[in-house]
């Protein structure tokens, strides 16, 4: 049965206020961050109060309308929100929208909530056209949160196998935790807890071993930007996921949103966020290496179509016709 999926960003007409839910006290607490301006969402962004490729298009286009509505400079707003992150492609494009509405003498408002409507729109399709790609009693391994929280609702790895769900299927998820950050420990559990679908948690390097014992049916990540010749980036992992899940013959699906398509870049073109290092040097606030270690934190990292199964859209599933694996 369909029940209602988180909705991270609301916008209240109102009062002119961005309600986000706050994704860093998840998910101890359901608490809401109010951003008043566009410098309340340029840092709800930087400090991951919301996050997931669309879900920060979506709230860049709000933190948008908020400079139109407050009367701001415009062209700060949009270089100040930009310059939030730089991996995943739906910012830039859903800021170019806004600006380039903003030039024709429409309003940013419509055009923040077009955006968010087509997402809900894309997200809803994506998992209608996904599900039929897992079979009852399917287990499935997923990474980060591709879920409702990254989105405005269902998700897109999470659409899927939302849909499943609701189309009465019998799933079990698996979840890595996803360090640094833990998005699949504190908010993918969360979610698949709230749908009441089936879900365990493994740290990132158990994935293999559950390969290996035949535990892991499927795999389906998110995607942060992918390009015309479908390379994806996706949170960091998701590369060793799709060579483990070659290795071991397990179809790698990966679900997106056309909005998240950059036919325009090439590899080189795309920044790699790269994270505080204290994110892997700390844990609960308590340092975990010797002092003066130092530590890589790369957040995304990049998987070729070689490795992929199939990228399933809203528009449709785009197989990799040279993929041997089994598919459903
Ligand atoms: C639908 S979201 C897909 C991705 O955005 C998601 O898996 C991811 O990598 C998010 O990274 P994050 O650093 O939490 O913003």
């Amino acid at each position: 049965m369909e029940r209602d999926t988180l909705k991270p960003i609301i916008w209240d007409d109102k009062n002119s206020q961005l309600i986000l839910i706050d994704q860093r006290k998840l998910p101890h607490k359901l608490e809401y961050f109010i951003c008043n301006n566009y410098e309340d969402v340029a840092f709800a962004i930087e400090d991951m109060v919301v996050r997931g490729a669309p879900a920060i298009g979506i709230s860049a286009a709000y933190g948008m309308a908020l400079a139109e509505i407050k009367g701001d400079d415009i062209e700060k707003a949009y270089h100040r929100l930009k310059n939030t992150r730089p991996t995943a492609v739906n910012l830039f494009w859903a800021l170019d929208r806004c600006m380039k509405a903003y030039n024709n003498n429409r309003s940013i408002l419509s055009e923040a909530k077009l955006i968010h409507e087509e997402d809900r729109e894309a997200c809803k399709k994506i998992g209608e056209i996904g599900e039929r790609v897992i079979e009852d009693g399917d287990t499935i391994l997923t990474h980060c949160n591709a879920g409702a929280l990254a989105t405005s609702i269902y998700g897109t790895a999470l659409s899927v196998i939302r849909f499943a769900h609701y189309r009465g299927k019998n799933i079990k998820v698996i979840v890595d935790e996803t360090r640094p950050r833990l998005q699949g420990a504190k908010l993918t559990s969360f979610e698949l807890k709230y749908e009441g679908i089936p879900v365990k948690i493994i740290t990132d390097s158990t994935a293999g071993f559950l390969m290996k014992r035949g535990m892991i049916d499927k795999v389906i990540v998110g995607a942060d930007r992918v390009l015309r010749d479908y390379t994806v980036f996706n949170k960091i992992g998701t590369y060793s996921l799709a060579v483990l899940a070659k290795y071991h013959n397990i179809p790698f699906y990966v679900a997106s949103p056309t909005s998240t398509f950059d036919f325009e870049s090439s590899i080189e073109d795309v920044i790699i966020e790269e994270r505080d290092e204290k994110e892997v040097l700390y844990i609960d606030g308590r340092r975990i290496a010797p002092e003066g270690v130092k530590a890589y934190n790369y957040a995304f990292d990049i998987t070729p179509f070689e490795l992929i199964t199939g990228i399933i859209t809203e528009k449709g599933i785009i197989y990799n016709e040279k993929d041997k694996r089994i598919r459903t």
